[in-house]
C-alpha cells in the first residue's frame, strides 16, 4: 500500500503573506476554502481579471486584489503561494521563481509543482482536522471532509475548553500531569470503559 508523506502543519496565515496568482475560478477556489478555514487570512491576489465571486469575497476580508499580470516583483515579502493561472508556462514560472526564493508554492492543477498541498478541513471550534489523498483523489478528500463535519459533534469543542481549564489545575510534575490527563480522557476511545 502507498503510504502518505506528507507532513501537516497548522499555519498561522494571519501572520503570513499569502500571494495567489490567477483570479479565475479556481483561484476563487483556492481563496474560498482558504478563507472558510482561516478568515483573517492575509492574502494578495494578482490577476488581470478577477471573477466577480472573488471580488465579492476579498471586499468582506483581509484581501488585496492587484490587477496586473504576474512579476517576480510580486513575490516580495511573500511566505507562500499559490499559483492557479490558466497558462501553464505563467504557473511554471512561478514556480521557478518561488524555487529560486526559498518560497513555499503550489500550482493548483499540477502536482509535480507543489511543495504542499491544500486539503480538505474540518473545523469545530478550536478542533480541526486536515484531509489529504496525496493528490490521489481530490474528490474524495472533499467527501470525507463532509463526512467528518457530519459526524464530528458540534460540542466537541466543549471538551477541549473543559480539558484545557482541567489542565490548568492539575498538581505535580509533568508526569503526573499527563498520567492524569490520560486517565481522565481514556474512555474517549475505549469503547469498554
Ligand atoms: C493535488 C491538489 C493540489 C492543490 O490544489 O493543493 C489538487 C489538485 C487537483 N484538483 C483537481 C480537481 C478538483 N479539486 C477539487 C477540490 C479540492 N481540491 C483540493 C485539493 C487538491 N487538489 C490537492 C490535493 C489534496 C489531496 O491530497 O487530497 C481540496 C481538497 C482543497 C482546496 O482546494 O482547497 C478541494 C476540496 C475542498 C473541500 O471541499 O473541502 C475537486 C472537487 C470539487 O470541486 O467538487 C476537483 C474536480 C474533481 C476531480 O478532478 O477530482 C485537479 C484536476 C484538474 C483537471 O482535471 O484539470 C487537480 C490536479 C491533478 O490532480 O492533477
Ligand atoms: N475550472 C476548474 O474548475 C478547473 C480548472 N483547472 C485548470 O486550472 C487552470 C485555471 O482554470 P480557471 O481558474 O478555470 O481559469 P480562468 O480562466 O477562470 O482563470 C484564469 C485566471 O488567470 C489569470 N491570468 C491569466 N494570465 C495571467 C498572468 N500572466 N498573470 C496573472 N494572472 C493571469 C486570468 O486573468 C484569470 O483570472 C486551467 O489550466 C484549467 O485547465 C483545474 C482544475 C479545475
Amino acid at each position: 500500500m502507498n503510504q502518505n508523506e506528507l507532513y501537516p502543519i497548522f499555519l498561522k496565515v494571519a501572520q503570513l503573506n499569502v500571494l495567489i496568482v490567477g483570479g479565475g475560478n479556481v483561484g476563487l477556489e483556492k481563496l474560498t476554502f482558504l478563507l472558510k478555514s482561516s478568515p483573517s487570512a492575509n492574502v494578495t491576489v494578482v490577476a488581470p481579471e478577477f471573477h466577480s465571486e472573488l471580488v465579492e469575497l476579498a471586499k468582506n476580508h483581509s484581501v488585496e486584489l492587484i490587477h496586473d499580470v504576474y512579476n517576480s516583483s510580486y513575490l516580495q515579502e511573500k511566505h507562500m503561494v499559490i499559483a492557479t493561472t490558466d497558462v501553464v508556462a505563467v504557473n511554471i514560472e512561478v514556480y521557478k521563481d518561488c524555487k529560486e526564493r526559498c518560497i513555499l508554492v503550489n500550482v493548483a492543477d499540477n502536482p509535480p509543482y507543489c511543495d504542499f498541498y491544500m486539503g480538505g478541513i474540518v473545523t469545530k471550534g478550536n478542533i480541526k482536522i486536515a484531509i489529504s489523498t496525496n493528490g490521489k483523489s481530490p474528490t474524495l478528500a472533499k467527501r470525507l471532509r463532509q463526512f467528518f463535519e457530519e459526524v464530528i459533534p458540534e460540542n466537541i469543542d466543549d471538551l477541549a475548553q473543559n480539558l484545557n481549564a482541567f489542565r490548568k489545575t492539575i498538581k505535580g510534575d509533568f508526569q503526573d500531569k499527563v498520567d492524569t490527563l490520560n486517565t481522565l480522557t481514556k474512555g474517549i476511545i475505549n469503547k469498554n470503559q
